[in-house]
C-alpha cells in the first residue's frame, strides 16, 4: 500500500514470461517477496565456464508480481494520487523500464484483450468523484503529446509540433497544445485511442519505434480558467534506448543521448524534490521542463518500474532496479537504512570470516587446531544468534505491518468505490458501444458512495496515521535492540580473539577480509560511477578541457619557437653564416616535431578512452551549458 505521507512512491512490477520466452525455455529469475522486495537471481559464469547464481535484493515501497492485475496496481499505487489531485495537488505517474517490460500494458492496458490500464482506471475514478457535489464546479480537460528526439508533438492534433517557453515568472507554457474538454470516460478513451493511433502511424512512417519516445497524457481539473489539480501519466521511452549512444547510425545516437539525458534529468529532479533542494534541474531536458509544475510545491509522484522476468533481460532488469533504487534510496527513513544495512553487513562479515578460517585449517590439516577452534566458533555462533533473531523479528514485523495496511486499504477501497462490481472494467475499446456514465455506476451505488465517501476517507486517513506512528515506534525499538546486540556482538569478538591460541592468525584473516570488503566496495563504486552517465560525462568533459588547454599551450610554445626562428632569419640576413643558421633551424624544427608528437600521443590515448564515455561533449559546451535553457 502506498504511504499517503510520501511525496514519492516507487513501485516495481514484474510481468509474466511471454509465450515466446516460454518456448525458448528462458528462465524466470525474479522473485517478488512480501509485496515490497525483489530478488534477482543473476546467472553468471566463472572463468572455468561453470555457472553460478548471484543474488541481488532490492526493497521498494511496493512490488507486484506477475499475477497482480492492472486493477491491483492501480488501487495500491495510483489511486491515492488521483484523490490528491482533487485536493489541489499536481501528480505524476510514470512507467520506467526496458522495451517490452510492460510499460504500455501498465499505463494504457491491452486494447485487444480489453484490459484497462492506469489511464482508464484513473479516468473511471475521476468521473465518479467529479459527480460529488463538492466537485461539481470542476471541468475535466485532457491533452496527449509525445516527446521524440527533444521535440514535442501533439497527439490530439495530427502530431503538430508544440513550442515550449518559460516566461519571466518561470511558468512553462506549451504553445499550440490542444486541450480537449471531456465529460465522460468514453471521451477520455477516444482521446487515448486517437493519440495511440497517431503515435503508431508516425513511428511506422519514419521507421522509428514508439519505444523511443515519451508519451504524456495530462488530465487537468479546472475551475473556470483556474487549474484545480493536474494528473500526468507518462509511458517513458525504453530505458535501454539511452545506451544507443554507440550505435552506427548518427540519428539513433542522437536519440539515445536525448533519452539518456531526459531519464537522468527526471531522476535528478525527483531526487531534488525528495531532498527539498532549492535548485531543481528542470532545464536538464524537455521532459522535466514540461513536468516542472508537477514536480514542485503540492505534488506527488509514483514511479512504476517495469521489469521482465527473463534471464535474457537480467542486465536491463538490474539497471531498472538500480535506477528505481536511486530514486527511492534517499527517502528511506534513516533508522531503517542504518539498521537493516548494518545488520546485513555484520552477518555477511561474520560468515566470510568463518569461511576464511575454515580454509586456513583445511590447508594446514591440523587436528589440534580444529579442536582448539571449535569452542571459539561456538562463541561466535552464540553471539550472532540474537542478531539473527532480531533480524528475523524485524522482517516478520515489517511483513505483518504491510499485510495489515494492505488489507485495510483494500477493504476501504472496496467500500468506497465498489470497484469489483463496476461494469466499466469490461469497457469496449472498439468505440462501438456508446457508454453512458450513468450506466456505469447505478444510482443507488453512486448515492451510497457519495454519502460514505467522506467518512471512509477520514477513516482511511486516521488509519494511515496510526499505522505510520506504529511503524515509527517499531523502528525506534528495533534500533535500540540492534545497538544492544551490536554491543554484545563486539564484546564476544574481543573475547574470541583474546582466548584463541591462533589469535594473530585470525586477526590477520579478519584484517584481510576487511581489506577485501573495502576493495570490493571500491570496485562496486567505480562500476557504478562508470555506469553513471553524468559522472562519465563529467570525466569526459574534464579530459576534454585538459586537452584543449594542452593544445593551447602547444600552440604557445610553437609560436615561441617560431619567434626565435624569425630572429634567426634576421640574424642570417645580417651575418650570412649559413652553417650556424641551418644548425639552429634544424634544432628548432626538431623541438617542434617532438612537441607535436607528444601531443599527438595524448590525443590518440584520449580518442581510445572516449569510446567508453557515455556523452561525447560538443565544442565549448560544459555541463551547465548543455542543460541551459535556450529558446526552443
Ligand atoms: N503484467 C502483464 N501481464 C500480461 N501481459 C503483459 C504484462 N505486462 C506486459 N505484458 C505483455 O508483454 C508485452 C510487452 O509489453 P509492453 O508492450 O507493455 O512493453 P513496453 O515496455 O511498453 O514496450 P515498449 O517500450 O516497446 O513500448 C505485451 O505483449 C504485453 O501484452
Amino acid at each position: 500500500m502506498m504511504d499517503i505521507f510520501d511525496r514519492i512512491v516507487v513501485a516495481i512490477r514484474k510481468r509474466p514470461l511471454s509465450q515466446k520466452e516460454i518456448i525458448k525455455k528462458e528462465e524466470d529469475i525474479i522473485i517478488v517477496q512480501n509485496d515490497n522486495s525483489v530478488i534477482v537471481k543473476e546467472i553468471k559464469q566463472k572463468v572455468d565456464l561453470t555457472k553460478y547464481i548471484e543474488e541481488h535484493q532490492f526493497n521498494f515501497d511496493l512490488a507486484f508480481n506477475q499475477n497482480h492485475s492492472n486493477e491491483q496496481v492501480y488501487i495500491n499505487a495510483v489511486r491515492p494520487i488521483i484523490r490528491a489531485a482533487f485536493q489541489r495537488a499536481k501528480v505524476t505517474c510514470f512507467a520506467y523500464g526496458q522495451t517490452g517490460s510492460g510499460k504500455t500494458y501498465t499505463m494504457i492496458g491491452d486494447m485487444e484483450r480489453q484490459v484497462p490500464g492506469m489511464y482508464l482506471l484513473a479516468g473511471q475514478d475521476i468521473f465518479q468523484i467529479i459527480e460529488m457535489e463538492e466537485y461539481a464546479h470542476l471541468q475535466v480537460y485532457v491533452s496527449f503529446f509525445e516527446i521524440y528526439c527533444g521535440k514535442l508533438f501533439d497527439l490530439l492534433s495530427q502530431r503538430n509540433q508544440i513550442q515550449i517557453r518559460e516566461d519571466a515568472k518561470g511558468n512553462v507554457n506549451m504553445i499550440n497544445l490542444m486541450e480537449k474538454k471531456i465529460n465522460s470516460v468514453q471521451q477520455l478513451m477516444n482521446c487515448i485511442q486517437l493519440g495511440q493511433n497517431v503515435r503508431i502511424t508516425a513511428s511506422n512512417s519514419s521507421n522509428s519505434e514508439s519505444s523511443r519516445s515519451h508519451a504524456i497524457l495530462q488530465v487537468i481539473l479546472k475551475s473556470g480558467k483556474q487549474i484545480h489539480g493536474k494528473m500526468s501519466f507518462i509511458d517513458l521511452a525504453g530505458s535501454e534506448r539511452g545506451a544507443d549512444v554507440q550505435d552506427q547510425n548518427k540519428q539513433t545516437r542522437i536519440d539515445g543521448a536525448e533519452i539518456n539525458k531526459s531519464l537522468l534529468a527526471l531522476k535528478e529532479c525527483i531526487r531534488a524534490l525528495d531532498l527539498n533542494k532549492n535548485h531543481t534541474p528542470f532545464r536538464g531536458s524537455k521532459l522535466t521542463l514540461v513536468l516542472k509544475d508537477s514536480l514542485t510545491g503540492n505534488c506527488k509522484t509514483v514511479m512504476i518500474g517495469n521489469i521482465s522476468p527473463s534471464s535474457q533481460s537480467s542486465e536491463h532488469t538490474l539497471n531498472t532496479l538500480r535506477y528505481a533504487d536511486r530514486v527511492k534510496e534517499l527517502k528511506k527513513p534513516e533508522n531503517r537504512l542504518f539498521q537493516g544495512d548494518l545488520m546485513q553487513r555484520e552477518l555477511m562479515l561474520a560468515r566470510q570470516t568463518k569461511n576464511i578460517t575454515r580454509k586456513q585449517f583445511n590447508e594446514e590439516d591440523d587436528q589440534e587446531n580444529i579442536r582448539n577452534f571449535s569452542p571459539i566458533s561456538n562463541i561466535k555462533r552464540q553471539s550472532l544468534q540474537p542478531l539473527h533473531q532480531s533480524t528475523q523479528m524485524f522482517n516478520n514485523q515489517q511483513f505483518n505491518q504491510q499485510k495489515e495496511i494492505r488489507k485495510s486499504d483494500i477493504s476501504s477501497a472496496i467500500n468506497k468505490f465498489n470497484l469489483s462490481s463496476i461494469p466499466s472494467i469490461n469497457v469496449n475499446f472498439n468505440k462501438t458501444q456508446q457508454i453512458n456514465s450513468n450506466n456505469y455506476f447505478p444510482t443507488h451505488q453512486r448515492i451510497n458512495s457519495e454519502s460514505t465517501y467522506q467518512n471512509d476517507y477520514d477513516h482511511f486517513n486516521n488509519n494511515q496515521n496510526n499505522q505510520f506512528l506504529k511503524t515509527q515506534n517499531s523502528f525506534q525499538q528495533q534500533n535500540q535492540l540492534f545497538q544492544q546486540h551490536q554491543f554484545n556482538h563486539t564484546a564476544s569478538y574481543s573475547e574470541l580473539f583474546s582466548e584463541s591460541p591462533y589469535q594473530s592468525q585470525q586477526e590477520q584473516g579478519f584484517r584481510q577480509l576487511n581489506q577485501q570488503a573495502i576493495q570490493q566496495n571500491q570496485e562496486l563504486e567505480e562500476e557504478f560511477e562508470y555506469q553513471n552517465p553524468q559522472k562519465s560525462y563529467r570525466q569526459g568533459h574534464n579530459n576534454y578541457s585538459s586537452i584543449v588547454q594542452d593544445h593551447k599551450n602547444l600552440i604557445d610554445k610553437i609560436i615561441e619557437i617560431s619567434k626565435l626562428e624569425m630572429k634567426e632569419i634576421t640574424m642570417y640576413e645580417n651575418q650570412n653564416d649559413m652553417q650556424s643558421y641551418l644548425q639552429t633551424i634544424s634544432q628548432q624544427l626538431q623541438q617542434k616535431v617532438e612537441l607535436i608528437q607528444e601531443f599527438q600521443q595524448k590525443v590518440c590515448e584520449l580518442q581510445q578512452q572516449s569510446q567508453h564515455w557515455t556523452f561525447q561533449p560538443n565544442d565549448s559546451q560544459n555541463r551547465d551549458d548543455l542543460f541551459q535553457y535556450t529558446n526552443y
